[in-house]
């Protein structure tokens, strides 16, 4: 079974003499159950390759497809690198909203939000206005919004990217603990080893370029 697969995908922006190959000649796949890390220097186009795995990205080249998925709007949640909540809504409100806008009844989205808030750890922060968070609670929150959809493929963008070394931690186990919990595979971008070693596979980019993916051990 297999949620996505890349083949021999590619993504340019811009044409001519500015043209940027951000992702060049990549083939993968994610299954099922899978805990993988994208790794990679800065510009080395891991969130490019997160956004075509998502279909928020067109590939210029080459062939992105969903074998297993049939909504992908539902099946696959993002997390996005920096600040996606909406400030003047509550926790529980921001939780609830990716559902609620996929076509969740309000009911059963405000269900789901309360559980993924517990799975996160801050159930205690349902009614706390989105704008007086802390960046970890804020990241927490926007995790929880992705679990609320119920995904089956999980994506995360530098989730710890912007965090200190014991909060961006936190966050991570709660990451893990979120896709164990609901069965979700997981692919997340870093540029951290400490986070990467986190995951069983790891795939590293090197200029727009997927270096063999490697499986090796979790510490
Ligand atoms: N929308 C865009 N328009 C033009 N160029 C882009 C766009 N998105 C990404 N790029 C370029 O594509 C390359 C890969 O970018 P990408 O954001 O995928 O890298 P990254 O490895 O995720 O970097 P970082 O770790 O800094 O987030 C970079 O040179 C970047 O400037």
């Amino acid at each position: 079974m297999t949620l996505v697969r890349c083949m021999d995908v590619s993504r340019t922006f811009g044409h001519g003499e500015q043209a940027v190959v951000a992702v060049h000649g990549c083939t993968c796949e994610v299954e099922p159950g899978a805990r993988i890390a994208i790794t990679g220097s800065s510009g080395s186009g891991k969130s490019t390759l997160l956004h075509l795995l998502a279909g928020l990205e067109t590939p210029t080249g080459g062939v992105v497809d969903w074998p297993e998925l049939t909504d992908r709007a539902r099946d696959i949640a993002v997390v996005f690198q920096g600040p996606s909540l909406l400030p003047a809504l509550t926790v529980a409100e921001n939780a609830a909203l990716a559902a609620i806008l996929t076509g969740t009844s309000e009911a059963e989205a405000d269900e789901r939000a309360a559980a993924a808030l517990t799975t996160v750890g801050i159930a205690s922060l349902a009614n706390q206005l989105a704008d007086t968070l802390s960046g970890g609670q804020a990241q927490r929150t926007a995790i929880a919004r992705a679990l609320a959809l119920r995904p089956r493929l999980l994506l995360a963008d530098e989730p710890t990217g912007q965090l200190d070394t014991e909060t961006g931690s936190h966050v991570l186990d709660a990451l893990l603990a979120a896709a164990d919990e609901t069965g979700a595979a997981l692919v997340v971008t870093t540029h951290d080893p400490a986070v990467a070693s986190r995951f069983e596979d790891r795939w590293q980019m090197n200029d727009g370029r997927l270096v063999a993916p490697a499986r090796e051990g979790v510490s």
